[in-house]
């Protein structure tokens, strides 16, 4: 019952949001769908003002505006890849029932339309009143039908493309632009999953352990060799955290020059394994530069992690706090090095 009405609920969010662009001719391109969806869901309450607004002055709201509204809105405030991605399937599943039922209408109405066409020719000429009209008015809706199935084809293509469009941002929103690596929201939303399976499965098999990874005197690097150095390097340890991460986890980005990697269901010393072994890697890597004089160079850092996993009845903050403890620790114990915490 309740799916049915949420597939009802999304295609009334579709209708609704197909009208207003008849209405105001606003043309069917994925942005424009994407924020007129949004209106029409009405769970966007700034942008439903910013509409609201528009219409209310009278003012045309244009490609150029609608983009505004699309990045300041769609995109940029209510970036949550979650509300994208019910969007999209919103979407794409109210789409898919109306093909269905004007597939089955159509079809319908043919075996209809053959039937009366037999029963025609059973007659055998004798004229029955009313018959010819009834064929007539048969072969209209046939032909009407077959109109919208044409529409919904087009629909289906522009909506194809507008859940792809939908799909791209939801990466952008969880992808580091610099590194590539997964961002903080990314890891949020892992580690939320990763608590859940954790309580719900049993702390001891499946609790996850956390490192984190912050690079050893990086404003140096920036202050010695400049800022795109100091991206180069940001990537370098990137792309080696990426390497060693094992399946099923995931290393990201979370600030500056701070990393983390979670590892779920693993044990305290599976993961001193995998922060011992991307320590050591990063420590004989090398980033090419140029000093201020113009010299080739090469930048070499090192990382402090901190590690732990997560305890019985924690919070996920709480959780993250220790692991930042412990790489405190790591800091001040002198760098270049691993601290355990736990409790
Ligand atoms: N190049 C570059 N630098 C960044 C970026 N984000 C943050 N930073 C720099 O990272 C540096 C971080 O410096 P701190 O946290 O003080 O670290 P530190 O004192 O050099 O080193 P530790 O004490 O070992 O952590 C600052 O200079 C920031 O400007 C970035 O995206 N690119």
């Amino acid at each position: 019952m309740k799916n049915t009405e949420n597939v009802e609920r999304a295609a009334d969010i579709v209708r609704e949001a197909l009208n207003l662009m008849r209405k105001y001719s606003v043309p069917m391109h994925p942005v424009n769908y994407a924020v007129w969806h949004a209106y029409a869901s009405g769970d966007n309450l700034e942008l439903r003002n910013a509409i609201d607004r528009y219409m209310l002055q009278h003012l045309t709201l244009d490609e150029a505006a609608t983009e505004v509204l699309y990045r300041r809105h769609v995109i940029g405030n209510s970036a949550d890849p979650a509300l994208l991605q019910r969007m999209s399937e919103r979407m794409s599943s109210a789409l898919g029932q109306a093909v269905e039922s004007a597939a089955r209408a159509g079809d319908q109405t043919a075996a209809y339309g053959s039937s009366l066409s037999r029963f025609q020719d059973g007659l055998a000429g004798q004229a029955l009143p009313g018959l010819e009209e009834i064929l007539a008015t048969t072969r209209q809706m046939q032909a009407a039908i077959q109109a919208l199935q044409r529409q919904l084809g087009d629909s289906r293509q522009e909506i194809g493309q507008l859940r792809d469009e939908l799909e791209r941002v939801r990466q952008e929103n969880l992808t580091d632009t610099l590194t590539g690596l997964p961002n903080r929201r990314a890891f949020e939303q892992r580690l939320a999953a990763c608590m859940t399976l954790a309580a719900s499965a049993g702390m001891n098999s499946h609790a996850p352990c956390l490192l984190m990874l912050d690079i050893d005197h990086f404003k140096r690097v920036n202050d010695s060799y400049g800022h795109g150095t100091g991206d180069q390097v940001l990537c370098t340890v990137a792309a080696a955290l990426q390497a060693g991460t094992p399946d099923n986890a995931l290393a990201a980005r979370i600030g500056g020059e701070e990393f983390v990697m979670l590892l779920p269901a693993m044990q305290l010393q599976g993961a001193r394994l995998v922060a011992e072994q991307l320590r050591q890697k990063i420590a004989t890597l090398r980033t090419p530069a140029r000093s201020k004089t113009g010299a080739e160079l090469q930048v070499q850092v090192t990382v402090s992690i901190g590690l732990t996993s997560l305890q019985r009845g924690e919070t996920g903050r709480q959780f993250i706090e220790r692991a930042d403890q412990a790489l405190y620790q790591s800091k001040h114990g002198g760098r270049d090095r691993i601290t355990v915490r736990m409790g």
